[in-house]
Order: structure tokens, then sequence, then C-alpha cells
């Protein structure tokens, strides 16, 4: 299903930060939302998945407005990774990952055997299925992330939505968890850091600077020279990818290089 932010305004403390931002997300593509740090990203996916309500504007998932819907129902739509996703209960990573089926179930209802087979699906996706009766807690950051992650697969959404995800992932687990993004057929919106996995991933990529939209496009439209320099304030070079001409962005320290000249 597609995901709809249409003329997003956020306030919070009585300042605007987020002011008429629309994006769209067809379904089953990747759009990065990238931009530095307090632009807004974070804010326009609390409004995603609902922990703010924006000032105006509306979200809709398969054409339907989100605001407009109880918060179970609009959890089967949309589940969220984020920055501080529940992780602080001792609960075993069976059970962590069960939890992303409560908006399916009826009260304390037991897991079908089907849905067992999911959450354990979910847990063999990211490479945690050998962690299920560890206790959480006892956890490294990037294992505990990968169970937040197939926490969110099994929750079964049609939209997922996720704050740096790659965050404690090492090399291989962040390029597994794009690959596994990109291949999942869901529709999702994640915020990343690092613009040269985000154009590995992404099929499009919003910028947001200062609360607003400023580019949107495929990462080669979007990823220019002149973007990083004015939005990011770096200087740097962006190249074709030689295996497959996406662009990646070669970052330079060096005060002293003339834009253009050889090092
Ligand atoms: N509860 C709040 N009250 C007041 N200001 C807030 C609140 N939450 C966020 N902000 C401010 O809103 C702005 C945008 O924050 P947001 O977390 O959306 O940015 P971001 O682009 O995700 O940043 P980062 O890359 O650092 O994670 C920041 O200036 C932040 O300080």
């Amino acid at each position: 299903m597609e995901l709809d932010v249409d003329r997003l305004s956020v306030e919070l403390a009585g300042r605007a930060i987020v002011e008429q931002v629309s994006l769209r997300v067809g379904s089953g593509s990747v759009v990065g939302l990238v931009g530095p740090n307090g632009s807004g990203k974070s804010t326009v996916l609390r409004c995603v998945y609902r922990a703010l309500r924006p000032r105006s504007g509306v979200v809709r998932v398969g054409g339907a407005d989100i605001g407009a819907m109880s918060p179970r129902e609009s959890a089967r739509l949309v589940a969220a990774l984020t920055q501080n996703s529940s992780g602080e209960l001792d609960f075993t990573v069976a059970e962590v990952v069960a939890l992303g089926r409560a908006p399916h179930l009826k009260g304390n209802a037991p897991l079908s055997a089907r849905e067992a087979a999911l959450c354990e699906r979910a847990m063999r996706q990211v490479g945690v299925d050998h962690l299920a009766h560890r206790g959480v807690l006892s956890l490294s950051g990037g294992e505990r992330q990968r169970v937040l992650i197939a926490r969110a697969l099994a929750q079964e959404p049609e939209v997922l939505v996720l704050d740096e995800p790659t965050n404690h992932l090492d090399l291989r687990h962040q390029v597994d968890l794009l690959r596994l993004l990109r291949d999942s057929g869901l529709t999702v919106l994640v915020v990343l850091h690092d613009l040269n996995l985000a154009a590995a991933a992404c099929d499009r990529l919003c910028v947001l600077s200062e609360g607003a939209l400023v580019a949107s496009g495929t990462p080669a439209e979007v990823l220019t020279e002149q973007l990083l320099r004015e939005v990011f304030s770096v200087r740097a070079s962006v190249v074709a990818h030689p295996l497959d001409g996406v662009p990646q962005i070669l970052y330079t320290l060096a005060n002293h290089v003339e834009e253009g000249s050889a090092p």
C-alpha cells in the first residue's frame, strides 16, 4: 500500500519543527529520508507511526487517514523501528518478537501455529533465531537492534518506518538489513545518515533541511555535490559506483583541495 504524507506541519514547544512536508512512498518501494541533525526527520516519522499529532496535514496509508483509525487498526498497517524502541524489559528474544503480533491478537489469546511460524521466520530473516531463548538484556547492541527488526517484520505491516536502523550494526548486517528491506515488498520509509548506503538501498530520497523538504528524487537526481555543500555543508565528490552506477560520495577532510582538482 502507498504511504502518503500530505502537507505535514508540526509545532513543538511553540516552535515550528516541520513545515508543509509532503512525500509519497509508492507501494513496495523504499524511500530514504535524509538531512542534517535536527532537520525534522524523526519528527516526520513520529507522525507516521502516530507518536506525535501534527499541527496540520494528513498521513494516509492506502488512501486512508491513519489519524482517524484506532491505534490497533493503524498498528496493523504501520510498524516502526524507532531510536528508542523498548528493549529494556527482560523478555526473551522470542517473547519480544511475539509482541509484534499484538495488534492482530484478540485480548491475551496465545499465538496460533501460523503466528508462531511467522515469528520464527522473522527471526531467521534477520539472523537471530539462534538467540530465541536468550534474554534481550544480555544481547549486544547490534543483536538487540536485529531483534527489534524481527519484531517489526512479525507485525506483518503494510508500511515499515525505521529511524536509523543501521545504528549498532556492523557492515555485513547493515548491508543485509538494507537488502532485506528492498526484498521485503513492504512500503518502507527509512531515515539514514549514511548517504552512500541510502543511495544503494533506496529507490528515492527525500531531503529535509530546517523542517522543510528541499529535494526529492532518485539518488542520482538528489545526491549532487551542490546539495551536499548547500544542505550538509560538506565539500565532497560524487562518483558513479563502478559496478551499478549508483552515486557514491567521496569525502575529503583536506581543506586545501580545490574543487575538481586532482589529489
Ligand atoms: N519534544 C520536543 N520539544 C521541543 N523541540 C523538540 C522536541 N523534539 C524534537 N525537537 C526539536 O525538533 C527539531 C527536529 O528534531 P528531529 O529529532 O526531528 O530531527 P532529526 O532530523 O531526526 O535529527 P537527528 O539527525 O539529530 O536525529 C530539533 O531541533 C529538536 O531539538
